[in-house]
C-alpha cells in the first residue's frame, strides 16, 4: 500500500460529487405507517381533507339547542320560557325537530337537532319541569360551529415535508387517517476503524483511545432525519475492513466509516474501496478533513470521514449532512444560521484550501478556537466556524467574519 498520491477535488466539485451519487444512488423513498407511530416522520406527499370539520353542526357549550328568534329580548328579568323536547349528548341523536317555542337540551359535542340555529348557555337559563327560561338573547349560530367551519372537505391541510409533530398528527386523526405516506428514513451504519479505539467499559491501555466518532457520527446522522446504527469498531486490518465493510453493506443505505482514511500504512479504507467497488473523491481542498474519501459498492455509497473527530464531525456537517438530509425529505437551510461579528483574533489559513475555523461567538465577538482537529474538547465550545476561502492567507483581528452556527 504505502504512501499515495491524493487527488485532491475542489470543495464545490466534492458537494456536487456526493450530490450526484446520493441523486443516482440513495434516492427518497417513502413508506405507509400507522399515524400511531407518526410523530417526527416527514410527510412524502401533500395530504387533503378528506371530509368536512366538523362533519355537522356541533354545540359548543352545554345548554339548550334553541331557536335564536325564540330568545330576542329574554332578559334576566324578564326571561322567555321554552318547552323542553329532548335531551341530547354528544354522540347521540333525535328525530325531533326545534321549533318555535320549543328546545333541546344539549350537551357540548352533540350534534345540533334540526331546527335549532344558537345555543344558550346553562349558566343563563333556569329549567324546570319541563321547561326552561332563557336569561339572555342568542344570536344566530351563538355556540354552534358549523358543519366544515374548521375545514372543508378537499381543501389542502399538510403539506409535502411537513414534520408531523403532535398538531398535525392531530389533523390527521381527525379525518380519520389511520395509517399515512412518509419519507422512509435512511438506513446508515456507521463504523469506526484503528487499533487505538477502545470502547468505553473496556480498560484503556496506554496509546489507544476511546472510540469517540462511533456514536457520535451515529447521532449527527440521526438528527438528520436517518434510522443511525453504530456497527462497531474495527482493526486497521485489509481483510477485517473489507469484511465488516460488506456485511454492514447488507444492513444499510449509506455506510459512514472513520479512521483508515488518509495516506498512511494502516490506511485501508481506499484500498478496500478499490477492490470492491468505485472511489470518487480522495481528498477534499478543505482543511480540517482533507483525507475524506466517497465511494461506491454495489450501488451502495461508502464514505470515510477522517478520524480526527473534528475533521470528522465537520466534514460530516459540510458534505454528507445536507444530501442525508434531503434523502430524508426534510428541506433544511444549511447556510441559515449564520450571524455576523468580528474576529477578537488573527488567523492564518492554508492557501489553496478552504478552512473551516471553530470559532466561539460572545454577542459580537468571534473568538477562533486554536486547536488542532482532533482535539475533542474544542467542538463542545464551539458555536459554529468560519469559513476561509482558500484564496486568503490571513483573516485579521477586527475583520468582519460570518459565522456558521452549529445546529
Ligand atoms: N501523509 C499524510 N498523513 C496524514 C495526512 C495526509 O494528508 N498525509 N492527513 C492528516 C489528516 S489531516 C488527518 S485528519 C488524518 C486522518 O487520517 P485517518 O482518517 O487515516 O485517521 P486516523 O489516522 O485513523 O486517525 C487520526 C486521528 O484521529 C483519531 N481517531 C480515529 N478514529 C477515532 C475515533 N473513532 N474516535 C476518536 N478518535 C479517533 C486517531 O486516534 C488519530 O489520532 O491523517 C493525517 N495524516
Ligand atoms: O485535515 Mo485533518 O482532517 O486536519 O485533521
Amino acid at each position: 500500500m504505502g504512501t499515495e498520491f491524493l487527488k485532491i477535488k475542489e470543495c464545490e466539485e466534492a458537494q456536487d460529487i456526493i450530490q450526484e451519487l446520493f441523486d443516482k444512488y440513495c434516492k427518497a423513498q417513502s413508506e405507509e405507517i400507522d399515524c400511531e407511530d407518526a410523530y417526527g416522520r416527514v410527510l412524502y406527499n401533500d395530504v387533503y381533507s378528506r371530509m368536512d370539520f366538523p362533519p355537522f353542526d356541533k354545540a359548543l357549550k352545554d345548554g339548550f339547542a334553541i331557536l335564536s328568534e325564540d330568545s330576542f329580548g329574554a332578559s334576566e328579568e324578564s326571561p322567555n320560557t321554552l318547552e323542553v323536547i329532548d335531551f341530547l349528548e354528544a354522540g347521540s341523536i333525535t328525530d325531533k325537530k326545534v321549533e318555535k317555542g320549543k328546545c333541546v337540551e344539549i350537551s357540548t359535542g352533540a350534534a345540533m337537532p334540526e331546527g335549532a340555529d344558537a345555543v344558550v348557555m346553562v349558566e343563563y337559563s333556569e329549567k324546570f319541569d319541563d321547561k326552561v327560561n332563557l336569561l339572555t338573547t342568542a344570536t344566530p349560530s351563538q355556540d354552534v360551529a358549523k358543519k366544515g367551519s374548521d375545514i372543508e372537505e378537499g381543501n389542502l391541510i399538510l403539506k409535502k415535508g411537513d414534520v408531523l409533530n403532535p398538531g398535525k398528527i392531530g389533523v390527521l386523526l381527525s379525518q380519520g387517517f389511520k395509517t399515512i405516506e412518509v419519507f422512509k428514513k435512511p438506513s446508515v451504519g456507521v463504523i469506526s476503524s484503528g487499533n487505538e479505539i477502545t470502547m468505553q467499559g473496556e480498560d484503556l491501555p496506554f496509546g489507544k483511545i476511546y472510540d469517540v466518532n462511533g456514536n457520535m457520527i451515529k447521532n449527527d446522522a440521526i438528527s438528520c432525519g436517518c434510522d443511525a446504527r453504530f456497527l462497531g469498531v474495527v482493526r486497521d486490518n485489509y481483510d477485517q475492513v473489507k469484511e465488516k465493510i460488506q456485511e454492514s453493506l447488507k444492513e444499510v443505505d449509506v455506510l459512514l466509516c472513520s479512521g483508515g482514511t488518509s495516506a498512511g500504512l494502516g490506511d485501508v479504507i481506499k484500498h478496500v474501496l478499490d477492490e470492491l467497488g468505485e472511489v470518487y473523491i480522495h481528498g477534499i481542498s478543505v482543511q480540517p478533513g482533507k483525507p475524506t474519501i466517497v465511494g461506491v459498492i454495489d450501488e451502495k455509497l461508502v464514505i470515510g470521514l477522517p478520524g480526527n473527530p473534528v475533521s470528522a464531525l465537520m466534514i460530516f456537517n459540510a458534505f454528507v449532512a445536507p444530501p442525508l438530509t434531503k434523502m430524508a425529505g426534510i428541506e433544511r437551510d444549511f447556510e441559515s444560521k449564520v450571524v455576523n461579528g468580528v474576529m477578537t483574533r488573527r488567523i492564518h489559513s492554508p492557501v489553496g484550501r478552504m478552512q473551516y475555523q471553530l470559532v466561539k461567538v460572545d454577542g459580537s465577538d468571534v473568538h477562533p478556537i486554536f486547536k488542532d482537529s482532533g482535539a475533542i474538547f474544542s467542538l463542545s465550545s464551539a458555536d459554529g466556524y468560519v469559513k476561509v476561502e482558500k484564496s486568503v492567507e490571513l483573516l485579521d483581528e477586527g475583520e468582519e467574519v460570518e459565522v456558521y452556527l452549529f445546529n
